[in-house]
């Protein structure tokens, strides 16, 4: 692997005596690894039914390494949303965040979407979560992952920090800002980063993330905890942006965490700012020599203060007034046919598409929104139907019919492909599972199931 010679000297300057221990674990293979999407599955029961040959992630319950013979990513379990395949290091830092069912969450810098499928699952469908990404191409996959993880209180934006800021003035009870960074923990996995890399970037990935902070500090409530992390080892960004940020805020301070296994302390004479704000040493670095990881920062930060008893978070333009129920009554009919379960929220229509938003969601009037929340279906003249979403946050439960296939079959596979099947039943929608896992609709006329997959995320497995 062709590491860059500034990199190298600069990682020599700062790891003196581990400097070779840190260069081995580029010659060692990556682990890779994935973490189970509690909404779909739990430890026990995927463990029982698991192709794959998994091994615990220990700071993170849902998170395995795989092995290498295994393939997760071409698994029906991949598109029903049973797991995301994420960096173990990677799922570290959201643990911190402390989300709680319930929450105002907003993830700044969110694509792929890692980390707001981790949060999602935390908060178990109650509260309100943003899924910010700044990058339009970008912000497309956030969604898709945000979808195929079956979130139901979700809501994605394509906006800058500035633009979210003006909207939410301390309004988030956690935010977190995995941020744009120089991708040092990714030349393991991506060789392409390397090329990407020179000093010059560092430096305006450390300047990019003073302001992504602050306008994160804009949006947080008192109290409330930002986690701000990174996948890159420079000292400009990670202590560097910590302690420049707690010098532009004195209202807020470092938490003390606890650290587990191989995870190292931050370094106070890393910082770069004098003085030294107090507590650097409560920033947490994973280092791909000490840890089963390619390497990560974290550092958990928290606003001075309390909100007065019964405040309620209030944004620009209060909370997204909804649709009359005559308006949606044709998902009402679908509902009382085709679903063992109510839905209840804000009711929302953007031209014939139906979405139910989160209870108190904002409204997002003049922000670019890619979902505002679970996607219901189409209203069609006289008829609905259903969205590949709404099949994905489901369970067999929830369906009055269903069609499960096993996820070692050809029919899994050819489903995922776009093929129908021949089934005998009752006349309707029937939600198609692989294993208890729901993966889509399909419509039963004339003992033809007819395929609704998606024709978007049809593909050979
Ligand atoms: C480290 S990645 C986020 C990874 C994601 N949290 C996950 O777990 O999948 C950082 C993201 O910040 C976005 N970004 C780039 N410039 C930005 C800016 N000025 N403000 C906010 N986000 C930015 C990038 O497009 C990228 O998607």
């Amino acid at each position: 692997m062709n590491l860059p010679s500034a990199f190298l000297t600069r990682m020599q300057e700062m790891l003196g005596e581990e400097y070779e221990a840190f260069l081995q674990s580029y010659e060692s293979g990556h682990y890779q690894s994935l973490r189970l999407n509690p909404r779909k599955t739990d430890r026990e029961e995927f463990m029982e039914k698991s192709p794959f040959h998994l091994t615990p992630v220990a700071w993170e319950k849902n998170g395995f390494y795989y092995s290498e013979e295994d393939t997760p990513g071409k698994h029906p379990y991949h598109e029903a949303g049973v797991y995301y395949i994420q960096e173990a290091s990677a799922m570290a830092p959201v643990g911190y965040l402390d989300v709680q069912p319930g929450d105002y969450v907003l993830d700044l810098c969110a694509a792929p979407g890692g980390k707001s499928t981790q949060i999602g699952a935390a908060m178990q469908g109650k509260g309100i979560l943003i899924c910010n990404e700044i990058h339009p191409a970008r912000a497309k996959i956030l969604s898709e992952n945000v979808e195929r993880m079956g979130l139901t209180n979700a809501v994605v934006t394509n906006e800058s920090p500035e633009r979210l800021s003006a909207y939410f003035p301390e309004y988030f009870d956690k935010i977190l800002v995995d941020a744009p960074c120089s991708g040092e923990g990714m030349f393991r996995k991506h060789e392409e980063a390397c090329s990407e890399w020179s000093p010059e970037n560092v430096e305006l990935c450390a300047k990019r993330q003073d302001s992504v902070l602050d306008e994160a500090a804009a949006m947080l409530k008192k109290g409330g905890r930002l986690v701000y992390s990174t996948c890159t080892f420079a000292l400009q960004e990670d202590e560097g942006s910590v302690a420049r940020f707690l010098l532009r805020h004195p209202e807020f301070s470092i938490k003390e965490t606890h650290r587990y296994d191989g995870m190292e302390p931050g370094r106070p004479d890393w910082a770069g700012t004098e003085p030294v704000p107090d507590g650097m040493e409560k920033t947490i670095r994973l280092w791909p020599h000490k840890l089963h990881g390619e390497g990560h920062f974290l550092a958990v930060l928290e606003k001075t203060g309390e909100v007065p008893e019964g405040y309620r978070a209030r944004s620009l333009y209060g909370i997204q007034k909804g649709i009359a129920p005559k308006d949606f009554a044709a998902w009402k009919e679908f509902e009382r046919e085709s679903l063992k379960k109510q839905f209840d929220g804000i009711f929302l229509l953007f031209g014939d598409q139906l979405y139910l938003a989160p209870k108190d969601m904002p409204a997002l009037k003049g922000l670019k929104v890619l979902r505002p929340g679970l996607h219901l279906g189409t209203m069609k003249k006289g008829r609905f139907e259903p969205a590949h979403a709404l099949a994905l946050s489901l369970s067999p439960k929830d369906a009055v019919h269903c069609c499960n296939l096993s996820g070692d079959s050809q029919e899994a596979r050819q489903w995922i492909n776009g093929m129908t099947l021949s089934k005998d039943g009752e006349k309707g929608w029937q939600l198609v599972c692989v294993d208890g896992y729901s993966l889509g609709w399909g419509k039963l006329a004339g003992g033809i199931l007819k395929n609704h997959y998606p024709k978007g995320l049809r593909k050979t497995m």
